[in-house]
């Protein structure tokens, strides 16, 4: 394919020579070269941290390489700003959108497009519909933004590319909030627009959908190229040997566990919905037992957010006893409170509600680790610090040190940062979100380790998600969310992906009395 690719296109689409960037005390890129072609759809892989989103960000002109060359069809460029790549025909989809919440899809797309481009578009809303129609991307121009699911808000930068007519599209960690539906449907979209001559470079974790859709692919360690390979040609474990240097562990067999006695509960919850376009919660009943995890699968914007905020107190409303721990009624009582009785919480937005960019590691720590580290008013720096060090290590972050700030760790090593100091707490009960979004193959096994030890000392753990497979492989139990509603919740042996997939989409709804009890399949 690669060779078709060449034949068929001398001229490279893009061409990076020795790219090199350097920051405090890191090596993000050291001599990275790469060439994609017209068309091509190319991976960009490596662990945590190895140097991908550095470089893409240098292609995007958000990052100033310290040396080395970039070739656009051909031609020397600087490529000094993201308007400047724009203007060439680059779009980006970075991991955190950057949508503003209170306009419009139409507006936030409007606000990248320049001048020209604008003057060259009669009817923006116009040409957002006919585009989506095209790719079927379902992107409706007069939604508000904060009204939309993360997988909608992803398919909302799409189309902001779309609309600039790109020649080179990068997508960092696309698939990792996605459903599987929705999984292919970007894959259907992607495949389309390279059919169309769109080069797309494509960084991803997930190593089953690089050897499915990716033609070449690149592999980074430690900032280096240390390896290329043609996707097809490999399997998942090949590529991960290359990556990470040995074998990860397969995935499949985690035992699974009976709960003991009941944890927490939910009980009748309803819920009307904050956001204009949100999802309601509706009769919302189960159990959260002890040494258990339960999985909750669901297409982004079904009412998991709401149901993760009213169960962390991010939502403050009183739901009076529709909330209990250990039998005592939660409802009344504010996030801090909840958290003091032994509760812990990992949102599904890393940068902003997991953590705040512009604090250390250790004052993010301090956060929700408070009981342990204020004696008498006074912050104790020493051994908070000492504990930040402890989780850096103990989850393999890679960053300078405890001082560094959230933001200026890679997306999977905050994720594997948040992870761990949620799990250092000991919860009684864990509620996540996407445990593993972003992080790299050999983390993911770290964090899937550490979240079964934590049900094996007696946890109970919600995972809310919209990876599948994942929720197969780590719950011990599972349901579905669809337009606030809880399907029944099931033992894992018991179902299919095939039967959540139904749920997902909602075919339990319209059973009479389902009251989200545990039923058996
Ligand atoms: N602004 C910054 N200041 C200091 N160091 C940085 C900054 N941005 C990135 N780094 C460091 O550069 C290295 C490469 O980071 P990068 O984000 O490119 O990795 P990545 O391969 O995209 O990782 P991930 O898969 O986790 O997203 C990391 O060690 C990171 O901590």
């Amino acid at each position: 394919m690669a060779e078709t690719l060449k034949k068929r296109h001398s001229i490279a689409r893009i061409e990076l020579a020795n790219i090199t960037k350097q920051y405090p005390g890191c090596l993000a890129n050291d001599s990275v070269s790469l060439t994609l072609m017209p068309g091509e759809i190319h991976a960009l892989l490596g662990e945590n941290g190895a140097g991908k989103s550095t470089l893409v960000k240098t292609i995007y002109g958000v990052v100033a390489p310290d040396s080395g060359d970039i070739l656009w069809d051909g031609k020397a460029v600087e490529i000094k700003s993201p308007s400047k790549a724009r203007e060439l025909g680059i779009g980006m989809v970075f991991q955190h959108f950057s949508l503003f919440e209170t306009l419009t899809v139409s507006q936030n797309i409007e606000l990248c497009l320049s001048k020209t481009q604008l003057t060259s578009i009669d009817n923006l809303s116009h040409k957002i519909s006919e585009l989506s129609t095209k790719y079927g991307l379902n992107v409706d121009p007069s939604r508000y933004v904060h009204s939309l699911s993360i997988g909608e808000r992803q398919r909302v930068e799409i189309m902001r590319c779309l609309v600039q007519s790109v020649k080179l599209l990068i997508l960092d960690e696309p698939t990792s909030v996605l459903t599987p539906q929705e999984v292919s449907g970007l894959f259907v979209v992607l495949r389309t627009l390279a059919k169309e001559g769109c080069s797309i470079l494509f960084i991803s974790h997930k190593l089953h959908e690089v050897t499915e859709i990716c033609q070449q692919a690149t592999i980074l360690r430690a900032g280096k190229v240390i390896a290329t390979c043609e996707p097809a040609r490999e399997t998942p474990a090949t590529i991960a040997k290359m990556m990470v240097g040995e074998l990860a562990e397969q995935d499949a067999g985690y035992s699974k566990k009976e709960g003991r006695h009941t944890l927490f509960t939910v009980n009748a919850l309803n819920l009307t919905t904050k956001q204009p376009f949100g999802t309601g919660l509706k009769n919302i009943n189960f159990e959260l037992k002890a040494g258990e995890i339960l999985g909750i699968a669901g297409v982004a914007g079904n009412g998991q957010d709401e149901l993760m905020a009213i169960i962390s107190g991010e939502d403050e409303r009183n739901t009076g006893h529709a909330l209990s721990l250990e039998e005592q009624s939660i409802g009344q009582l504010s996030a801090g409170q909840r958290r003091k009785l032994g509760m812990a919480y990992v949102p599904e937005e890393r940068l902003g509600r997991g953590a705040v960019p512009d604090m250390s590691l250790t004052e993010n720590t301090l956060l929700t680790h408070s009981q342990g580290f204020i004696k008498k008013g006074l912050v104790q720096w020493q051994p908070l610090k000492e504990y930040a060090n402890k989780l850096i290590a103990q989850y393999k972050v890679k960053c300078h040190g405890e001082f560094s700030e959230a933001k200026s760790l890679s997306g999977g090593n905050l994720q594997k940062f948040i992870m761990g100091r949620e799990i250092g707490q000991n919860p009684k009960v864990l509620i996540c979100a996407h445990p593993t979004w972003g992080v790299d193959v050999g983390a993911a096994l770290a964090i899937h380790q550490a979240l079964l030890a934590l049900r094996d000392q007696g946890a109970a753990i919600l995972l809310v998600s919209e990876d599948i497979d994942e929720l197969f492989l780590l719950a011990d139990r599972m349901a579905a969310v669809c337009d606030g509603h809880l399907s029944p919740v099931v033992k894992t042996a018991d179902t299919s992906i095939d039967q959540i997939g139904q749920w997902m989409a909602g075919t339990f709804i319209s059973t009479p009395a389902h009251h989200t009890e545990e039923t058996t399949a």
